[in-house]
């Protein structure tokens, strides 16, 4: 016996990510961590052969970067700012981007509160002047922040913390914040939160900003805003580069027009010689740190082992807990829905290879579906994850790869794209109309749905494969089941390699199939026969019922002797082996085989 090493899924860590984190990762995959970092070229031919980037700050994950990764399943970013990511590619490519929202809080507010006293008292000056063998106490004398006004823009998670510890400080806080809940800033102790920016640049003595880096972020603080302020006022920046303009800053530092700056981000880093942040680096008035902000060992070892975390998570197939680019969905929300996704994703599966000719068109999936929650599932209030199983399903077989990335984040592009569009019913009461179904608790339906066009031309709709189809399926101790295949009633687990024969219900045609399967080594794992479920179409239990009967009376008088030959079933058989081209052959020309299920035998779910 010849034993199979299977590859380990590759992460890359081109930055320096704490080992608490990455020790979580390194029994089951292989982890490629290169804490010197890695130039864009370089990344550019690493990037192909990886199932999972864990980033920093200083990598630069660009549309070009995400198109290389074809077998890139998740982007991780070992600290909260995003703007190093280019979520929208990585959206559309079914990328799952995530990050750890709350694992530097504490080390960016203390580092702000550095920042405050270190501006505040000239440490920095003070630090480089006795190094360099001065002792110069009265060109330092600083001021207190006691008492003093701090003005914050933007109090969410980090500007909230510094507005405790400042308040801590006995300084009195004033927000700038249009998306902030007044209630908590109260409660916080913030005295006032102003309607515009500009009603509190005349009050602050210190400003601060904890605002992401976006188009209405940029160059927020400018010439006009710097004009606005006391010329003792002092301003820091813990969050990103830009917000502040960087010329405008530097020029507002030499005219005077402020006294002071703490800086540790710039709108590049390091910055280039001779820019306007080259300049603050280096300035007499600036207190400066090369984006140190989350550098603490407990916010590295915090980031590090949310984020790995959560790309197992993403690497075994489930969903991380803060992901930037996915809809979000609670942990045991979502581990109730698994078993659902796995049968709806089985069910778009067996739809397109039984129903659809798989002759190659490039529209295979496309289509109207209504897919129908029964019983208790038709209480879920958040099916995207079902949603996004039963594109997968519908797309997979006929595409190696754009199915495989179908996911909760691309769904809905995928969809579009390839014209598949589903509606959703919630059938309180109730299970499908399969015998089995309505025994559980939930089960589901998937049904095709006469476009426009087909609803006008009845005949139409019977004869192509975009006419009224229909499957049926439950889950029974975590294991999907198809209990109605079209007209058929079935009960059988949607697994592996199945062929689906359409044959009569008569004795004989078991031991046919079995001998031609057997002659060609292919072992049968199961065996069932499917039965016409023509009582459910007498009743008009649904809307399909007369399609169908329709179509059961057409093959009954037009399949050469079917009248008495018996009723037409389904044999579904779960093989293990090859079926090649002379085994279906052989099959099509087996007795009692009716000519019409050729293309729709061998299935893959
Ligand atoms: N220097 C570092 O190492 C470091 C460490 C951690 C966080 N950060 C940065 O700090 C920033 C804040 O992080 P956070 O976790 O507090 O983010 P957050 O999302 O919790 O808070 C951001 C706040 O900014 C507010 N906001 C958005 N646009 C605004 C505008 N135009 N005017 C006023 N307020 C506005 C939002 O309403 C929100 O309350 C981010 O940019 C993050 O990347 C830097
Ligand atoms: O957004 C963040 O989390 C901080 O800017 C930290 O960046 P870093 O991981 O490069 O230190």
């Amino acid at each position: 016996m010849v034993a199979v090493a299977i590859p380990k899924p590759r992460i890359l860590v081109p930055e320096k990510v704490s080992v608490d984190g990455l020790a979580l990762l390194s029994a089951d995959y292989e982890v490629d961590s290169r804490p010197q970092g890695v130039s864009p070229d370089e990344l550019l031919t690493l990037i192909p052969h990886v199932d999972a980037l864990i980033v920093r700050s200083e990598t630069k994950v660009t549309p070009e970067v995400l198109a290389a990764g074809s077998r890139l399943r998740v982007v991780a970013r070992a600290g909260v700012g995003v703007d190093n990511i280019n979520v929208e590619a990585a959206t559309a490519r079914g990328i799952i981007v995530v990050n750890s929202p709350a694992g530097n809080i504490v080390a960016a507010a203390e580092h702000t509160v550095a920042l405050l006293l270190a501006t505040a008292r000239n440490v920095g000056r003070a630090d480089r002047t006795t190094k360099e063998g001065r002792w110069e106490r009265s060109k330092l004398v600083g001021v207190e922040v006691g008492r003093k006004t701090l003005g914050i823009v933007g109090l969410g998670k980090v500007g909230m913390k510094v507005a405790r510890m400042c308040i801590g400080l006995g300084m009195k806080v004033i927000a700038f914040d249009p998306y902030a809940n007044p209630d908590l800033a109260r409660q916080t102790g913030v005295e006032r939160l102003v309607p515009q920016l500009q009603d509190m640049l005349p009050e602050t003595d210190f400003m601060t900003i904890h605002t992401p880096l976006l188009a209405t972020t940029m160059d927020l603080i400018g010439e006009a805003e710097f004009k606005l302020m006391k010329p003792t006022a002092r301003v820091l920046n813990v969050a990103r580069g830009g917000v502040y303009n960087e010329a405008a800053l530097l020029d507002a530092l030499n005219k005077s027009i402020i006294a002071g700056a703490g800086l540790d981000v710039f709108t590049k880093e390091p910055p280039d010689a001779d820019t306007p942040a080259w300049e603050l680096l280096r300035h007499e008035k600036v207190v400066s740190t090369p984006h140190l902000g989350a550098s603490t060992v407990e916010a590295q070892e915090n980031v590090a082992v949310d984020v790995c975390t959560q790309v197992a998570a993403v690497l075994r197939g489930e969903l991380p807990t803060s992901a930037v680019n996915a809809p979000l969905i609670l942990p045991e929300e979502y581990r109730a829905l698994k078993p659902y996704a796995k049968l709806i994703e089985r069910m778009g599966g067996l739809y397109t290879q039984h129903f659809v000719s798989p002759s190659g068109n490039a529209s295979v999936g496309a289509g109207h579906f209504e897919l129908i929650y029964h019983g208790e599932l038709a209480g879920v209030s958040n099916s995207r994850p079902l949603l996004a199983a039963l594109v997968r399903g519908l797309v997979s077989p006929f595409s190696d790869t754009a199915g495989r990335h179908v996911n909760i984040v691309n769904a809905t592009a995928v969809a579009r794209e390839k014209g598949i569009i589903i509606r959703e019913t919630h059938a309180h009461s109730g299970g499908g109309s399969g015998k089995e179904s309505s025994v559980y608790a939930s089960s589901v339906t998937l049904r095709s749905v006469p476009t426009e066009g087909q609803q006008q031309d009845g005949e139409k709709a019977e004869s192509t494969s975009t006419g009224r189809q229909v499957i049926e399926g439950y889950v029974s101790a975590n294991n999907a089941y198809i209990s109605r295949l079209g007209r058929f009633s079935a009960n059988f687990l949607p697994e592996g390699t199945l062929l689906i024969l359409h044959n009569f219900d008569e004795p004989g045609k078991i031991g046919g199939v079995g001998s031609v399967l057997g002659r060609h080594g292919i072992n049968i794992r199961f065996m069932q026969v499917a039965s016409l479920d023509l009582e459910r179409s007498k009743a008009g239990q649904d809307e399909i019922t007369d399609l169908e009967a329709k179509q059961a009376d057409q093959t009954a008088t037009n399949g050469s002797d079917a009248k008495t030959k018996g009723h037409e079933a389904l044999m579904i058989l779960g093989v293990d082996g090859d079926i090649t081209k002379q085994v279906t052959e052989d099959l099509r020309t087996a007795e009692g085989i009716l000519n019409n299920w050729e293309g729709k035998s061998r299935l893959s779910v």
